[in-house]
């Protein structure tokens, strides 16, 4: 089996960096990858079974360059983790190559085939690492079998908290972001020249409603033995009680 990374998630850039010349030339590539919104699930199917994928403009492919791979680190949960800004932040990185929507090949789409899915990914250069998310595959049982069918090396990556993983070198930092008061989160700041939403897109950062100390306590109770089972398997304390 791919062995899973758990990751830390603060979102207070992990992300790292290269000096200004390279950076420049990336800003432009931002502009264009970005997503306007996030893909929602019914969105990604709809994409998938009629619009065509290549066409689509959520599809990250800036150039002609390079081949299509399979992906080397694969996002797959947990839902609601902040998968989607882990993937965005990730993708500023210009050795970051990823899918914009989310493929669901390996919980719906297998039956497409390896060849259909590889078609999915942007192309990429020498040195480059094609990725995806897809949050359901971390609930489906036969995603991890089929991932290590595909390829015995690519990395399973679950965010729990703080990104800090793949050996990137340190291009993105704090100035690439501010903290968006009514997001609750940060964005990426806005590249000169661009109108271009930097945020994530509305389904991301709904107001919650007030939880009750009662029933907060209850869920604690409720969750403690599963927290505890994770830090054994991961071993790692996460101090989540
Ligand atoms: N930078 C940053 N820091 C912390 N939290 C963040 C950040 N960006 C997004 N979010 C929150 O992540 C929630 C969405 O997670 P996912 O993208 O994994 O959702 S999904 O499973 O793909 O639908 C979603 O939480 P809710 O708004 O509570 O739903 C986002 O607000």
């Amino acid at each position: 089996m791919p062995s899973p990374l758990y990751i830390r998630q603060s979102f207070r850039s992990k992300l790292f960096v290269k000096e200004g010349k390279k950076l420049a030339q990336w800003n432009g590539s931002i502009v264009r990858e970005l997503p306007e919104r996030d893909a929602t699930d019914v969105e990604d199917e709809k994409r998938q079974r009629g619009l065509g994928y290549g066409t689509y403009n959520n599809i990250s492919v800036s150039n002609n360059f390079g081949t299509k791979e399979f992906p080397k680190a694969i996002i797959i949960g947990v839902k609601k983790g902040g998968t989607r800004a882990l993937l965005e932040f990730l993708r500023v990185h210009p050795d970051v190559r990823a899918v914009g929507a989310e493929p669901h090949f390996f919980d719906r789409f297998y039956e497409k085939g390896l060849q259909w899915y590889r078609n999915l990914m942007p192309r990429t250069l020498d040195g480059q690492i094609t990725m995806e998310k897809t949050p359901s595959y971390f609930i489906t049982r036969e995603a991890p079998s089929r991932v290590f069918s595909m390829s015995r090396s690519t990395k399973l990556i679950v965010v729990v908290r703080d990104p800090d993983f793949l050996g990137l070198k340190r291009v993105v930092t704090n100035k690439h972001f501010y903290f968006n008061q009514t997001k609750g989160f940060p964005c990426l700041k806005k590249p000169e020249g661009s109108s271009r939403p930097r945020c994530l897109g509305k389904s991301k950062g709904r107001p919650h409603p007030h939880t009750p100390a009662e029933v907060l306590h209850r869920l604690r109770d409720f969750y403690r033995p599963f927290n505890m089972k994770f830090y054994q398997m991961t071993g790692q304390d996460f101090g989540w009680d």
